[in-house]
């Protein structure tokens, strides 16, 4: 049987040794460890290329990320640069593709904790939203650093509600140019990162008018600071936003803009543009606009937001069996915390949305690929559902997996609390993936617009031509359905056609539901927004049943393709299972709301659920090992694979700052203190 790579490389002197409560675990294997590395980076050759960029990464000092937990905001920012600066000449070296895999697995190695992402970001628009043109003109500039570009959208005002955003690009048939400009406090741009100290162009996004007429959204590129000395251009206020909840490497910025005059080409201009009498032509409609989100919303669901519950669960199943406390019976030794039911049922939910939303991603990257050429050259059709999709999935992804790694933290009892733990970064960042690329709310009510839609659509005319033109995620609204679930037993629920039936029955029971409370207002007399607004709570349970049915499919039909590797099909089966129960068990309410399940049917899946739990038990380190996380990408006292967990945490924490720079409040304040007191004893 194969195993990962052993590798424990943090230069820690003690850590030749694997803790012996960590080894025994990985004696036994169950299945092919090595295997299901290679199935989750969708290939053994895969794996070996991104194995030989780690060892690039984590062999030269200049990527240490060993003194992170202990750097101001200033420290970071300029650490992160550093990092992507040594990138930068490596991949010039080594002939690393801009977009290629090896970037992408240096950014991974480096745990995303590299400066001037956004860069990637605005070159991911530029292709979306420019023309043949623009993109031949600009992307070079960009992939050799010639130019550092931010994605400047979100305003001090408005984040979400693009119609609204306040900044404006004037064109002027004289000179044909754009006059872009912040005409109020509330359209000053506020939180582009790479934007505070770095970006010398910006991709603003700002309300067209031209010929006297508001376009809607835009996109312009606008130089903001000079390319000599990197002084802000004429015109031009920038600065960073200050302290935030995390991302202290990003330089999240702010950008006000006084008549600032670019040239009409600057407009991105592959779906709308000005001619050079100001005439306004267009292909599609304004939202093509919001193109650019779609694609960075796939970008991130699988590049950076899964990861971050991937690696809390490694950290968390790590360490809890390292970590004994108390005993399971009263003759026995202290046990280890994973063997508590409690905390298998924190840790193996969250281990088992991980695999589920790692295939999820893949499964939409697929879709996304599939249909992005058409959509570029202005083949519509299968946006919608993308776009959809997309929001939809971005908004569970990060939903339960900034839930999920606060729960892995806090299963990491007080060390979890520690920055040394790796776990406090991990959580902030998986808030603010809840946040940025639309707020989550938002996202499930654009997915919500779209399923009833598609309900209506169902509904009005349930011949077989129009189901046949159901887009595929919702072809489930005109599937036969159960009014009750035939499952009798505990083991009937461990069925992958039964619950992944069950999810879809609440989906679209949920899906009804809103639909109908939305035209039951609407006959009383409540205008159609109302109606919409008062039904948003309903909507938004819908649109995230929906998701999770998604998911579940998803994960079921990743396992019937592993028929040819029976041991890991089954492993992952029950953990396709657990997901599963666990959906149905914690929203159990929208299960027997219309008898669906029955309380009995209820206990029968608790006992599936419970029952698993020891099962996975016996993998749990395997199954965490396969995500073939570094040490160093990690980053963490508790997680590392050689289990050594007090003796890295104890020599950490003498390299803080408060224990190698003396203490200036002692002089100062303590000593007074203790002198004064001393007078009065
Ligand atoms: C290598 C690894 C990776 C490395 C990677 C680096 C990582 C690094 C760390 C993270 C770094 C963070 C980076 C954050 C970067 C930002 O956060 S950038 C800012 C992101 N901002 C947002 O997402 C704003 C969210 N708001 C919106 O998307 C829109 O305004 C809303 C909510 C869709 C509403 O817009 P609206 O114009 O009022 O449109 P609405 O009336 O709702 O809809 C009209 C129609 O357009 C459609 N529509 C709406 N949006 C779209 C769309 N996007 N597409 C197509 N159609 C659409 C609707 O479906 C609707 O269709 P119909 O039903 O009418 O047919
Ligand atoms: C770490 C980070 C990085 C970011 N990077 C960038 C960047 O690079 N470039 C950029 O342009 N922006 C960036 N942003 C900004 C981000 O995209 C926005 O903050 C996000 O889109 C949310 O918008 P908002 O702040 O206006 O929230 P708001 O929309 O004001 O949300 C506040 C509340 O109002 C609710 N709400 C709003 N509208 C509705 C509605 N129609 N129906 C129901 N409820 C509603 C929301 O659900 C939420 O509860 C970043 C943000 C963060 C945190």
């Amino acid at each position: 049987m194969g195993s990962p790579v052993h590798r424990v490389s943090l230069g820690d002197t003690w850590s030749s040794q694997v803790h012996p409560d960590i080894e025994c675990e990985r004696h036994t294997q169950s299945f092919n460890v090595e295997r299901l590395t290679n199935i989750l980076d969708s290939g053994a050759e895969n794996t070996a290329l991104r194995r030989k960029v780690e060892n690039i990464i984590h062999s030269d000092p200049k990527f240490s990320l060993k003194d992170n937990y202990f750097m101001t905001q200033n420290e970071c920012y300029e650490a992160a640069v550093r990092r992507k600066f040594h990138v930068q000449i490596i991949a010039k070296r080594l002939g690393w593709l801009d977009n290629s895999p090896e970037l992408y697995y240096a950014y991974r190695a480096l745990s995303g904790e590299l400066a001037l992402n956004i860069h990637d970001i605005f070159l991911k628009a530029l292709r979306s939203l420019g023309s043949e043109e623009q993109i031949a003109k600009w992307a070079p500039l960009c992939k050799e650093f010639q130019i550092i570009a931010t994605y400047a959208q979100t305003e001090l005002g408005h984040g979400t509600y693009l119609q609204g955003l306040e900044t404006e690009a004037t064109y002027d048939a004289a000179t044909q140019e754009f006059v872009v400009h912040s005409p109020t406090m509330t359209s000053t741009k506020w939180w582009p990162g790479d934007l505070g100290r770095s970006a010398t162009h910006a991709l603003v996004q700002a309300q067209l008018i031209c010929s006297g007429a508001r376009r809607g959204m835009h996109s312009f590129i606008v130089p903001i600071r000079s390319l000599q000395d990197h002084t802000p251009l004429p015109g031009i206020t920038v600065g960073d936003i200050g302290p935030k909840m995390g991302f202290d490497y990003t330089d999240n910025g702010f950008l006000r803009l006084d008549h600032v005059r670019i040239p009409r080409e600057n407009m991105l201009n592959r779906f709308a543009q000005v001619l050079p009498d100001g005439t306004y032509l267009t292909h599609g409609r304004l939202q093509i606009n919001y193109l650019s989100m779609v694609v960075t919303r796939v970008t991130l669901i699988g590049g950076e937001i899964t990861p971050i519950l991937q690696k809390a669960c490694v950290i968390a199943v790590r360490y809890s069996v390292i970590r004994r406390q108390s005993h399971l019976r009263p003759s026995d030794p202290e046990a280890k915390v994973l063997d508590y039911q409690m905390q298998q049922q924190k840790l193996f939910p969250q281990l088992a949305t991980a695999y589920a939303f790692h295939f999820l991603a893949s499964n939409l990257s697929e879709f996304f690929y599939s249909s992005y050429g058409a959509i570029v050259n202005l083949d519509f059709r299968t946006l919608p559902e993308l776009h959809a999709l997309s929001a939809g999935i971005k908004a569970l992804v990060s939903d339960l997996c900034s839930l999920g790694t606060e729960l892995c933290r806090r299963a990491c009892g007080g060390h979890g609390y520690s920055k040394l733990s790796g776990l406090p970064s991990l959580v902030t960042r998986g808030a603010a993936a809840c946040t940025y690329e639309g707020e989550n709310t938002v996202l499930y009510l654009q997915l919500a617009r779209f399923l009833e839609k598609n309900y209506l659509q169902a509904q009005a005319s349930p011949d077989s031509a129009s189901q046949r033109s159901l887009p595929l995620s919702v072809a489930y609204l005109t599937a036969p359905d159960l009014a009750r679930c035939p499952a009798q037993k505990a083991t009937d629920f461990l069925d992958p056609k039964l619950y992944t039936m069950a999810w879809a029955h609440v989906a679209a029971r949920l899906i009804k539901d809103s639909v109908h409370h939305l035209q039951t207002l609407m006959r009383s007399g409540t205008d159609r927004h109302e109606a919409w607004n008062q039904t948003a709570v309903m909507y938004t349970q819908a649109a995230k049943a929906h998701c999770y049915y998604i998911s579940v499919k998803n994960f079921t039909e990743t396992l019937e393709k592993l028929g040819n590797e029976p041991a890991i099909q089954q492993v992952l089966k029950r953990l396709c299972d657990l997901y599963a129960l666990h959906g149905i068990l914690t929203n159990s309410g929208d299960f027997l709301h219309d008898g669906f399940l029955s309380g009995t049917q209820v206990d029968a899946a608790r006992t599936a659920y419970l029952d698993l739990l020891p099962l996975i038990r016996k993998d749990a380190i395997l199954l965490t090992d396969a995500f073939d996380f570094t040490d160093h990408c990690l980053n963490s006292a508790l997680g590392c694979y050689d289990g050594n967990v007090y003796e890295r945490l104890f020599h950490w924490a003498q390299r803080s700052p408060t224990n190698t720079q003396g203490n200036p409040a002692y002089e100062k304040y303590l000593r007074p203190l203790l002198q004064g007191s001393k007078a009065k004893l």
